[in-house]
């Protein structure tokens, strides 16, 4: 499997953010992207899932078959705001996201479990900590199989045993062939990554 970027140009607002970015990212690898605030990192991330339309270029999905035939098809996109309803619990959450997600490779137990959450269940997604919401949608990505990951800033509010028990969960998904695409500002703990380095606006 591969993704393919070719010229892409991305806009918000109607104002120009990037253009002429191509890259691929062949299975089993990550490509981290980086660049000053408002360079458009997310934005490209967004596009990327299928959530933006590009102002110009394509993105594609190559080798993924029938079942992952587009980027947004194939990707998990992690946000900056987790995609969970506070009132809800966090078993209700992620049993939510099961049902609309499908593929399903473990229990919701058994992920929160990877995330090193065994006790949150019961309590509405609302009450946790900032570094134990992050958790939970990372549990997300473990629960349902997707071969793209989409991470924006994915270690935000992680504490340092928490970032190093996701970076073990990225290198698990780039061993099984898995690709991923993380907007960052920090070192995930991956080796062998491409960066791409987004420049901004002057
Ligand atoms: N909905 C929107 N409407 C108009 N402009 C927007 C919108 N969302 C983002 N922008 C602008 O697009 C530009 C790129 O934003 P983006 O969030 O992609 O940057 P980023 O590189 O991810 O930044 P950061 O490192 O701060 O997360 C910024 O100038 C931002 O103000």
């Amino acid at each position: 499997m591969q993704l393919a970027v070719t010229d892409l140009g991305g806009e918000r607002g109607g104002e120009p953010v990037f253009s002429g970015i191509s890259f691929t990212v062949e299975a089993g690898s990550a490509l981290l992207v980086t660049g000053p605030n408002g360079a458009g990192k997310s934005t490209l991330l967004r596009i990327i899932a299928g959530l933006l339309v590009p102002a110009e270029g394509e993105v594609k999905f190559l080798g993924g078959g029938e079942k992952w035939d587009t980027p947004a098809a194939a990707a998990h996109y992690l946000g900056a705001t987790n995609a969970m309803k506070p009132a809800l619990t966090v078993a209700e959450n992620l049993t939510f996201w099961s049902r609309f997600l499908g593929e399903i490779r473990c229990s919701v137990d058994d992920a929160l479990e990877q995330v090193g959450l065994w006790d949150v269940g019961h309590l509405p997604f609302g009450y946790l900590s900032t570094g134990q919401r992050r958790r939970v949608a990372i549990a997300r990505l473990l629960m349902c199989h997707r071969p793209l990951w989409l991470l924006d800033e994915p270690t935000s509010g992680l504490d340092r045993r928490s970032e190093a028990r996701f970076a073990e969960l990225m290198r698990g998904h780039l061993a099984e062939g898995g690709l991923i695409v993380a907007a960052t500002h920090l070192p995930l703990g991956l080796d062998n990554t491409q960066e791409l380095q987004m420049a901004g606006r002057a």
